[in-house]
């Protein structure tokens, strides 16, 4: 038996030009499997007698098809289905010597949990009373990210979406090293330059200058490295006459300039977005969101959340989904994006606080 199996990812034919850019895989080439070879090497204690096989299987004379059927034919197919795939990364790792370590940003079964107060303790008094009387407050574990497992290799861009709540910015701390996972792996392969709360790492009472080198290691850049692009970082920041002035005497949008500056310096291989912000005056903008699109140039790898389903669909080739700490989809942008609308429609205002979808 011959059947055609729908081959996900491109074999390219020069195989010097490993770039795995999306747009290339979305014409998928076909490769033939014989499936019944598959079968029979299946163990025989798994193979189901060959008149039951569901190619080989007759229905009776009276065409009523027996309740064990069903389940062993699923049982059969999913084995096939498994096996095809285990086949395809080993019929491709033969063509492309590092296909498996072309991955950019892989979790495996990543958990995270939070302790969150059951009931707040808001003044000192109740503290007190409560610490003589050796009644603690209470605590209750909420699991932000729950078993998250996804692949993404290098040059793909994914867009992560999910209601208010649903984990997402706890996902990108995840992958940008800010937050340890409870379980679980998470293994990035490349520089990355994470643009989450901007200036979040300053310390007010230091200045520009001195928050350039901290929020520069926070970011995990050596201070070699900072001294050596320190110019460069003032002169995009526009804070040339201020930079020796303390960051509390600096304005959100001065924070945001300056934050913007510190992270964008590298030439990241991994791009971690939390919101396209609009940093700073509109000249600024016009600078920033230039600035962002070189960074998002060929070859780089860009996750980003957004709550606007247009600026996903716009910017990136694949969706991540996540809903209560959990992956519901990954898979081609529209696809994804197409589900989470249809999903919108029945979700609750809070959901969907500050959600575009258009
Ligand atoms: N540091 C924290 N301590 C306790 N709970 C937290 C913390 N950070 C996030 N959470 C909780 O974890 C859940 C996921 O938060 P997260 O910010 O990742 O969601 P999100 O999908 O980015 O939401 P939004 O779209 O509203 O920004 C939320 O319920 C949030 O209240």
């Amino acid at each position: 038996m011959k059947k055609n199996l729908r081959f996900k990812n491109n074999i390219n034919s020069d195989s010097n030009n490993q770039n795995r850019n999306f747009n290339q895989r979305k014409q998928p080439k076909e490769v033939i499997f014989d499936l019944q070879d598959d079968y029979n090497r299946i163990p025989n204690d798994m193979q189901q007698p060959k008149s039951l096989h569901p190619n080989g299987w007759q229905p009776s004379k009276n065409n009523e098809v027996p309740d064990y059927i069903e389940p062993i034919h699923n049982n059969i197919l999913e084995k096939e289905t498994a096996k095809q795939h285990q086949d395809v990364d080993n019929l491709v790792s033969q063509f492309i010597p590092d296909y498996h370590e072309k991955v950019a940003v892989e979790l495996k079964n990543v958990s995270l949990s939070f302790k969150i107060s059951n009931d707040k303790i808001d003044n000192l008094k109740e503290y007190v009373i409560r610490t003589i009387k050796r009644n603690k407050e209470k605590s209750r574990k909420f699991k932000a990210l729950d078993n998250v497992s996804f692949k993404i290799y290098q040059g793909e861009k994914v867009g992560v979406i999910g209601f208010n709540g649903a984990g997402k910015s706890t996902l990108l701390k995840i992958v940008s090293g800010v937050y340890d996972c409870d379980s679980g792996e998470v293994t990035t392969n490349g520089i990355i330059a994470p643009l989450l709360s901007l200036g979040a790492g300053f310390d007010y009472n230091y200045s520009g200058k001195d928050n350039i080198f901290l929020n520069g290691a926070i970011l995990g850049y050596t201070e070699k490295f900072l001294k050596s692009k320190y110019n460069e970082i003032v002169e995009f920041s526009e804070l040339e006459e201020f930079i020796n002035f303390p960051v509390k005497n600096y304005s959100s949008g001065m924070l945001a300039k300056l934050g913007f500056s510190i992270a964008t310096v590298v030439n990241p291989d991994i791009l971690i977005i939390d919101e396209i912000l609009s940093v700073g005056d509109v000249k600024f903008q016009k600078k920033s969101n230039d600035k962002l699109k070189s960074l998002m140039g060929s070859g780089t790898t860009v996750l980003l959340v957004s709550h606007s389903i247009q600026q996903i669909r716009n910017i990136c080739d694949k969706a991540l989904w996540i809903n209560e700490g959990k992956v519901v989809a990954f898979d081609e942008v529209n696809k994804v994006c197409d589900a989470y609308l249809k999903a919108a429609q029945s979700a609750s205002k809070d959901q969907l606080k500050n959600i575009s979808l258009e």
